[in-house]
Parts: C-alpha cells; structure tokens; sequence
C-alpha cells in the first residue's frame, strides 16, 4: 500500500516485545463473576457446568497455540504457560494477551449451551481480562503454579465450609462468617465431617485441586471440540457435601482428612479474599502427530496419561491414541508433579525452528 501523509501516526505505537529466554505466563480472570455467576445462577460453591466450560475454553486455547505448555484453572481464571523459546508475535505482549483473552472469551460463549444446556448462550457477555508475567526460572513457575493451587485449596475449604453452614446449617451468611472467623484448615475438616458428615477430602477433585491441562495422549477419534464429561453425582443441585467421592487412591475411607492436600494453611480473618464468595448476592490437535510425522501407537495405558479425572483404572485401554490436552485435576504442589506428569513442561528444549505467527 502506497504511503500516505496519515502513515507517520504508526510513530506513536511502542515497542511491547516481552524479554526473550523468559517464560511467558497468560493469566485471564473473569471480571465481575460474582455478579455473572448469580445472574446464571451457577451452584454453590462449585458448578461443575462452569467448570467444564472454562476447562473447554481453555483447551481451545491450546489446541490454537501450541507453545503453551500447561494451564491451570480454578473458579473464573486460567493460567497458560508459554515455553521459554517462543517466538509466537515475536513476543509482542499486547498480540499474546489479547489473542489468549479473545480465543478463550469466544470459546466460552461458543461452547456454552453444550454445558448449560436449559439455555442457548448466557443472559449478557462475560468478559474476562488477562496479564502476561515474565518468570525466569523454573522456580518461579512451580511456585507459581503451587500459589494458583493453593488458592484453590484454601478458597474451596472455605467456601465448602461456609455453604455448609448456610444451607445445611441454617445460619445467615454473616453469622456462618463469624463462625468460621478464626478457623484453620484441620478445625474446617473436622467441622465439616463432624456436624455436616461430610469428608473434605471425598469431594471431587476438580473441585479440590482445580483443572490442570497438559499435553498428552488422548484417543484418536477424540474430536478437539469433544464435551468434557460431567461428573454425574455433582448434578443436579448438588452443591456440596452430596457429591460423589473423590476415587484418588490416596483419599482417606473415613474421617476427616487433610493428608492428601497441600501443605497450606490460612486462619480465616473474616473476608479478605474475594474469591471466598459468602453469597452477599443481593448486592488444532485433532490430526496431530508426533514430531516424526507418525502418529502415535500404544498397546495399552502404559507411558501415557490419560484423559479425564484421573480414574485410569477405571478407562478402557486406548488402542489408538493422538496427542492432544489432557485435563487432570492432580496435586501439582511439590516435585512429584514436575517430575512425573510435569516432567516434559520445565525439560531442556528441543532446538528447532520455530514457527512464527502474525
Ligand atoms: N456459585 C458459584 N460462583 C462461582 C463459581 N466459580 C466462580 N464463581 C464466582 O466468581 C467469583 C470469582 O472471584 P473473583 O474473580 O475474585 O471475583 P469477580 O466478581 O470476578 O471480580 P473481578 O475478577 O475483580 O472482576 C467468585 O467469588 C464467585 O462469586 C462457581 O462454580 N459457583
Ligand atoms: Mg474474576
């Protein structure tokens, strides 16, 4: 296109290039949640459609850009992790944030009466808004990830707690506040399982421990689009302690258990955290292959993760399997994870080209 004497205001757009040999983390959060949450009347403290969805969208997201590594979601945000080499924009920060927010928005919308089925698309547009944080190490990242899962950990417990004691204990939320100002996490458990029979740790997983999208093997006619499946139990109007177990080895039969989450501990002062909702409502995978070019072949389970919540005993062997995202709702507090499941996240980089998207 011929320049024109308008061109020289293109002067005034800055250079956003993000450092280079960093990684990249997306965060989006979605803005005013509570009151959106209210207004589609999602269960409490844990709608497992809402779940669902955000997972969905988030995968959408990855199945397009394939230099995140792994996201992490829980109640309204995700998190994406981009590997340190990408090269996606040129890194230009304001084309990988608004993509991340826009792919993910669009996807929530598309995908929503796949998961809220009674309706056609939601009451208003949600939005949602993101951040790019540059982390230099791999220390950073766990911590990182281990902070986004300990705030689900804490959130949920109380949020558990709470919901427990308004509509099973009768309290009004400001007293069920009081009651809980002041409590840890063992007095919670211990609450929960002594007045309200329920074991904390028996809740599903994905409500526990939140979402955890890695790359991995997936069966070969899964269709990149395909409906995460619900956990059956937590529908209908199950909003808490009704759920179905939590089938992890590593829960506990009986009694109020803490063992099998993080180490975090928070007393509860009484309201600083917003995610803490206390019910004041009145105010591109599908053909992937390997780098080879082949597509991937297994026998059975052995070397792959599977999909889903991590009942693998209980899912067919995959004959046939492709790579595309796995969700899991594991423990990704400690080494454990990035040793095992993890391990390909933070490994020394492959040198290759890499593609470069405008
Ligand atoms: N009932 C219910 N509410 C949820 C669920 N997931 C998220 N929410 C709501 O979404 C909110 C998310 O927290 P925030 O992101 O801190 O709150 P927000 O209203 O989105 O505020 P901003 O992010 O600052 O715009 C929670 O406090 C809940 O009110 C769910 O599964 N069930
Ligand atoms: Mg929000």
């Amino acid at each position: 296109m011929a320049n024109s004497k308008y061109e020289y205001v293109r002067e005034f757009e800055t250079d956003d290039k993000l450092l280079r040999n960093v990684y990249i983390l997306v965060r989006i959060d979605g803005k005013g949640f509570h009151k959106f949450s209210a207004a589609h009347e999602f269960t409490k403290p844990n709608d497992i459609r809402a779940l669902n969805l955000m997972n969905h969208a988030a995968r959408s997201v990855m199945h397009e850009l394939d230099d995140i590594l792994i996201a992490f979601g829980e109640s309204d945000e995700f998190s994406f992790l981009f590997r340190k080499s990408t090269d996606l924009y040129q890194r230009r920060e304001a084309k990988i944030v608004s993509t991340v927010v826009s792919l993910f928005t669009s996807a929530y919308v598309y995908y929503w009466s796949d998961y809220f089925q009674d309706s056609k698309r939601p009451l208003y547009p949600p939005v949602f808004d993101g951040r790019a944080v540059l982390y230099p190490s791999e220390v950073e990242v766990k911590d990182y990830f281990a902070w986004r899962q300990a705030d689900t950990h804490i959130n949920n417990l109380f949020n558990t707690s709470f919901w427990a004691l308004v509509e099973k204990g009768g309290l009004t939320p400001k007293a069920a506040e009081v009651r809980l100002s002041g409590t840890d996490s063992k007095d919670k458990n211990e609450m929960l399982f002594t007045e309200f029979n329920t074991n904390y740790s028996k809740l599903p997983a994905i409500f526990r421990k939140g979402s955890v999208l890695l790359r991995g093997s997936i069966p070969k006619d899964m269709a990149k689009d395909a409906i995460i499946p619900t956990l059956p139990e937590t529908l209908p109007g199950s909003t808490y302690a009704d759920a179905a177990p939590s089938t992890e080895p590593s829960a506990q039969s009986d009694g109020p258990a803490t063992a099998t989450e993080p180490e975090v501990t928070q007393r509860d002062s009484g309201g600083d955290n917003k995610r803490q909702y206390r019910g004041d409502d009145d105010d591109n995978d599908d053909d992937e292959l390997d780098s080879d070019g082949a597509e991937a072949k297994e026998d059975d389970n052995k070397g792959s993760r599977k999909l889903g919540d991590g009942v693998d005993e209980k899912r067919p062997a995959l004959k046939r399997i492709k790579k595309g995202v796995v969700i899991e709702h594991i423990d990704i507090i400690g080494e454990k994870f990035w040793t095992g499941a993890g391990a390909y996240i933070l490994a020394p980089e492959k040198k290759k080209k890499l593609k470069t998207k405008k």
